[in-house]
């Protein structure tokens, strides 16, 4: 992409003590586009997210948000921009949900705090609004508590949340994994839809590469804290050239052999070996025009 990003982290570094978190990590986000950060536990993925969040620092690198350096922000007022624009959606539909206030409340807080809404009716009107933009019924979800949601419908209130906070860009991690399979799609659809008709720019944090593939314009694979491939979703998914890639994508279960298990289909011999590839720091290759590899 030659456009400038919404959002970037610039060759990032991150370390917790002695455990290396991140090492040379770069992303870009842009608006409209979705970029799925993909790896297993501990590749780094959430670290990438805090930082974003500004709940850490790197220990190298910049982030850059609209090409500034957020290390730069002044004053609070800059802050408090910043963590407007950038919001997060976690895996845990309920964890981020107060169970004393009603949906109503959910939405109006932030529309007050943020957009400075006070006269009621307007504010009324707004939270009915953002609620029928994420395909609940408004009438009869804003009484109700947390509680009486489905988890799926609680991710929609959580979209609200971001929506009403007028977020320029999402971090979604794993937002779908605690929710029934059947309205998993649900979600991923709403949040692609957010994603064109609003320009929103997404990182959409997964282990799963079969639903990033199913909602990003760009891959990037992360493994123990190194980002080993990249590039364009189609071309990554269709010739990956990174062991550890191949060995992820050979772990996505094949619909024509639904009696066998994702694990049973692994090649042991090949896991090994991706692992230690993806351990190697090698040069970068470009594979094609947005298609590059950490070589092992
Ligand atoms: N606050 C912390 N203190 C110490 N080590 C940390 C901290 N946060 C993360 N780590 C370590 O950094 C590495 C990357 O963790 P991270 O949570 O970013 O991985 P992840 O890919 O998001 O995994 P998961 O999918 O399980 O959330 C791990 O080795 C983890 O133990």
């Amino acid at each position: 992409m030659t456009a400038e990003p919404i959002l970037a982290l610039e060759r990032v570094g991150k370390s917790f003590g002695s455990v290396r978190a991140l090492d040379d990590v770069s992303i870009e986000l842009h608006p409209g586009r979705a970029l799925a950060l993909v790896g297993e536990s501990g590749s780094g993925k959430t670290t990438c997210a805090r930082i974003l969040m500004l709940q850490h620092k790197p220990s190298e690198g910049r982030v850059l948000f609209k090409g500034e350096d957020v290390a730069k922000l002044h004053g609070t007022a800059e802050t408090l921009a910043y963590r407007r624009a950038v919001q997060m959606v976690f895996q845990d539909p309920f964890g981020s949900l107060n169970p004393t206030h009603t949906i109503f409340h959910h939405i109006a807080r932030p529309l007050a705090l943020h957009a400075g809404l006070a006269d009621r009716r307007a504010l009324r009107g707004r939270v009915m609004e953002l609620l029928a933009a994420v395909e609940l019924d408004p009438e009869s979800t804003a009484p109700k508590y947390p509680h009486q949601l489905s988890g799926g419908q609680r991710q929609r209130v959580n979209i609200a949340r971001t929506l009403a906070v007028g977020a320029e860009v999402v971090l979604a991690d794993e937002p779908t994994s605690m929710l029934d399979v059947s309205i998993r799609l649900g979600v991923l659809n709403l949040l692609e839809r957010m994603k064109r008709e609003r320009g929103m720019a997404f990182l959409y944090i997964t282990h799963d590469i079969a639903t990033a593939r199913y909602v990003a314009e760009e891959i990037a694979v992360m493994y123990a804290g190194r980002i080993v491939e990249w590039g364009d979703t189609g071309a990554v998914v269709d010739a990956p050239q990174h062991p550890y890639t191949q060995l992820l994508l050979s772990a996505v279960p094949d619909p024509e052999r639904p009696f066998h298990g994702a694990a049973s289909q692994l090649d042991t011999g090949l896991v090994g070996r991706a692992r230690d590839a993806a351990r190697l720091t090698g040069g970068i290759r470009q594979v094609a025009g947005n298609h590059f590899v950490r070589a092992a």
